[in-house]
């Protein structure tokens, strides 16, 4: 993914929200005119316009842009694709991995195009499931392939660092199309990306 560089940032957006994040610190009880806060509201502003840069990019298109006619029949797997995301319910990250499978139909993609679609819906705020649906989706109608296959592994600050506290727990969500919802594909898959899962 192209990342940002600072001066790309939005300068209205990132003072709108930098004027938000004063205010909320100094509401929790800080002191923003010390010195080690006093760019922080500015920086946090473009931290967020960094990891919700999802919203500004077309995945579509960024498939459109690798695709290439081939006669390949065969299973294609791209798996350990690291994600951040954050979960729309705390605003806080979710992490871990995807595993991306598809049979082409008359045409392949190139390969860096997948981990760049998980980027993009990764970078908005997010629930997991939604995650696997979008990125299975937007293969899906994209591509158009026999089939494809999107299995997400993650952990949820939201459960760690508060709520429930659970440090080891581990959620999985998986989205299955067209030759992947018989059995003997889906089985396939998931024996060829079983040493990756948790
Ligand atoms: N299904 C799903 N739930 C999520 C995801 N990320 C966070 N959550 C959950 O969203 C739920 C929000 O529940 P609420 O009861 O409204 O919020 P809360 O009081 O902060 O809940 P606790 O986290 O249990 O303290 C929690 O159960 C979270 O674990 C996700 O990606 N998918
Ligand atoms: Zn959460």
């Amino acid at each position: 993914m192209p990342y940002r560089k600072l001066e790309e940032y939005n300068i209205e957006v990132t003072n709108e929200v930098k004027d938000r994040y004063k205010a909320i610190i100094e509401e929790l009880g800080e002191d923003t005119t010390r010195e080690g806060l006093l760019k922080t509201p500015e920086r946090a502003a473009k931290a967020m316009q960094f990891l919700t840069q999802g919203y500004d990019m077309d995945p579509a298109e960024i498939l459109k842009g690798a695709m290439f006619a081939e006669d390949y029949n065969e299973m294609v797997i791209v798996k350990d694709i690291e994600l951040y995301s954050l979960c729309e319910h705390h605003i806080l990250p979710f992490f871990g991995k995807a595993h991306i499978a598809y049979i082409p139909n008359g045409h392949i993609v190139g390969l860096s195009k997948l981990p760049r679609i998980v980027d993009v819906f990764s970078r908005r705020l997010q629930v997991q499931e939604r995650l696997t649906h979008d990125i299975l989706e937007c293969i899906n109608n994209t591509l158009k392939p026999k089939g494809v296959a999107v299995v997400i592994e993650a952990s949820h600050m939201c459960m760690m660092m508060r709520g429930v506290q659970k440090q080891n727990s581990v959620t999985t969500t998986s989205g299955f199309r067209g030759a992947f919802e018989t059995i003997e594909t889906r089985t396939e898959f998931l024996k060829l990306i079983s040493s990756s899962l948790s």
